[in-house]
C-alpha cells in the first residue's frame, strides 16, 4: 500500500575540486574528486499529481510513454523545472508533484540539482511504493543529473554524507568512495552562478589534469586542511577562479583561516570561522553527518 506522499533531505554538497570522466553510458560517467556535504540542503516532498489524469491504480504509476513523469515542480513555492527531477520521475514511472525547498542558491556550486533528482528519487520511491533499493536510486539520480549536463559526481557526493572522496567516477556499482574523517562547521558565501552545463560541455583536459593532481594529494594526507589547500591550487590551475572569489580566499587566508571556491558556482566556502573572520557574514551550517535521506513529512 502506497501512501503517496513522502519527503527526503538531501545534503548540499560543494566540489573543491574535480577531474571530469564523460562517458556515453550515464552509469559510468561521472567525476573523481572531493568535496564537502551541508547540514544546508535541499528538501524534496512528492505527491500524487494534483490533476490526477496521468495515475492509474494504487501505486499511482503510469506508463512512461502516457504521461509518466507529468505533475508540477515548484521551487521555494514558485512553479520550475529541473530537468534531472523530470528524468529521475519518469525512470520511475511516476506521475507527481514535487515540491523542491531550499535556501541555497540555484547554480551556485551546492549541487542542487542533483539533491533535487536524489530527493526526488528516494522520495518518489516511497511515496509510491517502487520497491528500489538505495543504490537503484542513486543510480537513476546519477543517470538523470548527468544526462542533463548539470553536474557528474554530486549526487553519489550527497548520498554519502561527510566529506566524500570520489576515487572513481561513476554511479554505485561502478564508483568508488572513500572520504576525510571529519566534523566542522563551514561558513559560505556566494556572489553568483557559474553555468556547470557550460564548462563541463568545453574542454575539460586542463581542469581534469589539476584534479587529479590534487586528488593524488588529497589522498596522501586525507585531512582537511589539506582539502582545502588542494582546492585553492586546483581552482587556480583549472582556471576556475573568479576575482570575487580569489579576493574572499585571500582574506580568510590572511585572517589566518582556511577558505576555497565551490565548484561550480562564485561562492567561497571557509572553515570554523574563517569568512566571519576575515569581516564576511556568511551563511553558517555544518557537515552533514548522514547524507541523503527519507524524513517525516
Ligand atoms: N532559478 C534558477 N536558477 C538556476 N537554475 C534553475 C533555476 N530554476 C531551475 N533551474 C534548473 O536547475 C538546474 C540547475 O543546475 P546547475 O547544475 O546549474 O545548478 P546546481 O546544481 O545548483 O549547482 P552546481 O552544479 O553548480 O553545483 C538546471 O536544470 C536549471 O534549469
Ligand atoms: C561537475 C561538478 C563540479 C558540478 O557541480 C560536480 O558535479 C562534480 O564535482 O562532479
Amino acid at each position: 500500500m502506497s501512501s503517496q506522499r513522502a519527503t527526503a533531505f538531501v545534503p548540499g554538497h560543494v566540489t573543491a575540486l574535480f577531474s571530469a570522466h564523460p562517458d556515453d553510458d550515464p552509469a559510468v560517467a561521472g567525476s573523481r574528486g572531493a568535496g564537502v556535504t551541508l547540514t544546508d540542503g535541499v528538501t524534496v516532498r512528492v505527491s500524487a499529481a494534483t490533476d490526477g489524469e496521468s495515475l492509474t491504480g494504487d501505486a499511482g504509476t503510469t506508463d512512461a510513454a502516457t504521461g509518466a513523469g507529468a505533475g508540477e515542480t515548484t521551487i521555494d513555492g514558485e512553479p520550475g523545472s529541473i530537468g534531472a527531477v523530470d528524468d529521475a520521475l519518469a525512470e520511475l514511472g511516476v506521475a507527481a508533484d514535487v515540491a523542491v525547498e531550499t535556501d541555497l542558491p540555484i547554480g551556485a556550486g551546492f549541487g542542487v540539482s542533483g539533491a533535487a533528482a536524489l530527493g526526488t528519487a528516494l522520495a518518489a520511491n516511497d511515496a509510491f511504493d517502487r520497491g528500489r533499493s538505495e543504490n537503484e536510486l542513486v543510480r537513476i539520480a546519477h543517470a538523470a543529473e548527468v544526462g542533463r549536463g548539470t553536474g557528474l559526481g554530486d549526487v553519489v557526493a550527497q548520498a554519502r554524507g561527510g566529506v566524500p572522496i570520489r576515487l572513481e567516477p561513476g554511479a554505485p556499482g561502478v564508483g568508488e568512495l572513500d572520504g576525510v574523517p571529519a566534523a566542522a562547521r563551514v561558513e559560505y558565501v556566494t556572489f553568483g552562478e557559474l553555468s556547470t552545463e557550460r564548462v563541463l560541455g568545453g574542454d575539460t583536459e586542463t581542469l581534469s589534469a589539476a584534479g587529479e593532481d590534487a586528488l593524488d594529494r588529497l589522498r596522501v594526507d586525507p585531512r582537511l586542511p589539506t582539502l582545502m589547500d588542494v582546492a585553492r591550487t586546483f581552482a587556480r590551475e583549472a582556471d576556475l577562479l573568479v576575482p570575487e572569489v580569489a579576493e574572499a580566499v585571500s582574506a580568510v587566508e590572511s585572517a589566518g583561516g582556511e577558505a576555497a571556491m565551490a565548484m561550480l558556482g562564485r561562492t567561497v566556502f571557509a572553515l570554523d570561522t574563517g569568512l566571519s573572520d576575515a569581516g564576511y557574514d556568511p551563511e553558517v551550517c555544518r557537515v552533514d553527518a548522514a547524507g541523503a535521506r527519507l524524513v517525516d513529512d
